[in-house]
């Protein structure tokens, strides 16, 4: 038995944005001392707002942000054009990359290839060559290891695109997996596998809002909510995990938060 995951708790997003803030510049820091480069690997839904407020609004003098040293993928991401609004990667560009200020550097953002709209085995296996060309052609590695993934989670404890029952989660080979039947719309998605997305040096999810609070309740207080994919994610990668809540979002749930600032 490992240790587990660490649980932040905090009044609001707002207080919980210096610390988020300060989780990912530790593993920013860490990965250009290390590689010259940080790889991260983002969710959609809530979580770039979060973010956007943690690196964009919070500046407190504690660190910079280096967006230029910045390589962002997609845990997932909907079969859409790029600029649709089920996009996540419309949705990171709009919430951050457009607002970084002038003279602060770009991220290299991976989006999908949009070519294979129609074709998300086509898309899936494209989106993980890219990966082979940016990891393992230089490592030579098994799994592709983020600097960081920040995920989500959502209502039915769902995170990336592996949704809870789907043989999906049985994946041990495959980096990207194709979607076409996603009980959440839109259908068609890929997404990052289990294994991928448990194998990040650092994992952040962020989670807020109230109507979280039962299945923050199952994930973390429950045997059946541990065979979730954000429990299996909790299983699988322990303490490389660290969750950002709000209180609403932690209501009633008995698995022991820390409360306040990092
Ligand atoms: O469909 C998706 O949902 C999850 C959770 O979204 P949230 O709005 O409840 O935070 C998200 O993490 C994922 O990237 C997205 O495609």
């Amino acid at each position: 038995m490992g240790k587990p995951p660490n649980l932040y708790a905090f009044q609001s997003t707002d207080e919980l944005a210096p610390s988020l803030r300060a989780y990912v510049l530790d593993a920013q820091n860490t990965a250009i001392d290390r590689h010259n480069v940080f790889r991260v690997g983002l969710s959609g839904g809530s979580l770039p707002k979060v973010l956007a407020k943690a690196l964009l609004e919070q500046t407190n003098g504690d660190g910079k942000v280096h967006f230029d040293k910045w390589e962002i993928f997609f845990a997932d991401e909907r079969a859409v054009p790029l600029d649709h609004e089920d996009s996540n990667y419309r949705l990171v560009k709009e919430e951050i990359v457009d607002k970084i200020p002038a003279g602060q550097g770009k991220p290299t953002v991976y989006p999908i290839d949009v070519k294979y709209l129609d074709d998300v085995q086509e898309m899936a296996d494209q989106y993980e060559q890219t990966l082979v060309s940016v990891f393992a052609a230089r490592d030579s590695v098994k799994l592709p290891m983020f600097d960081l993934l920040l995920l989500g989670c959502g209502p039915d404890g769902h995170t990336c695109s592996l949704f809870p029952g789907s043989p999906l989660l049985r994946e041990v080979d495959a980096w990207v997996l194709p979607i076409s039947d996603s009980p959440k719309p839109p259908p068609k998605r890929i997404t990052l596998s289990l294994p991928v997305a448990s194998h990040g040096i650092k994992i952040g999810f962020v989670a807020t809002g109230g109507g979280k609070k039962d299945i923050m309740k199952q994930i973390f207080d429950t045997e059946e909510g541990r065979q979730l994919p954000c429990g299996l994610i909790n299983t699988f990668a322990q303490d490389r995990v660290s969750w950002f809540v709000d209180y609403p979002a932690i209501e009633g749930v008995s698995f022991p938060a820390r409360r306040g600032s990092l």
